[in-house]
């Protein structure tokens, strides 16, 4: 199976890049994982924030295929503990999802496109982060997700 998170431009701070970074190399020896950053739009000025959403939705929808597996990263989404989340993880790849894909929205969340195209939603927290935190927040669970799966320590430490 193979991971795909898509975002909506490129992740700016250093500090979160470096974080990114870290579990992304690590996840590499796990599992096919990889990101998909779509171009933040530009000329937003004349756009409202439901404009901009299916603006962005045109974009994401662009960048899925109509075999994948879509999860949402959604405040109003499913909470999962970490070994839930590994246990979902685990019973798509035994479902032999191809391309399971994973989207974080822009700024202002997702147009209802989206919501409508998605198989499921999946929450980190009731609270909201910004769309640029959560990439990390999110990656480190892939992470984890995937050492519960072969029994290592990381989780436990
Ligand atoms: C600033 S939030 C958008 C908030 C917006 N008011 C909404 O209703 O979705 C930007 C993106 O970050 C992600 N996000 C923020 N908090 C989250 C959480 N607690 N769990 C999962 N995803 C979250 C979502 O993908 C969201 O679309």
């Amino acid at each position: 199976m193979k991971i795909t998170l898509i975002q909506i431009g490129k992740t700016e701070d250093k500090y979160l890049l470096e974080g990114i970074d870290k579990y992304e190399k690590r996840l590499k020896h796990y599992i096919n994982f990889s990101t998909v950053t779509i171009p933040a739009l530009k000329n937003t000025k004349n756009l409202n924030f439901e404009e901009q959403k299916k603006k962005e939705a045109e974009l994401i929808l662009k960048s899925i295929n109509n075999t994948d597996y879509v999860i949402l990263l959604d405040e109003k989404g499913k909470v999962f503990t970490s070994v839930q989340f590994a246990d979902q993880l685990n019973k798509h790849m035994n479902r032999a999802v191809q391309n399971l894909v994973f989207i974080i929205g822009g700024p202002y969340g997702f147009d209802e496109k989206i919501y409508a195209r998605a198989n499921e939603k999946l929450s980190l927290s009731t609270m909201t982060f910004s769309h640029q935190m959560v990439r990390l927040f999110f990656i480190e669970q892939i992470y984890r997700a995937n050492t519960i799966l072969k029994g290592e320590p990381y989780h436990h430490e």
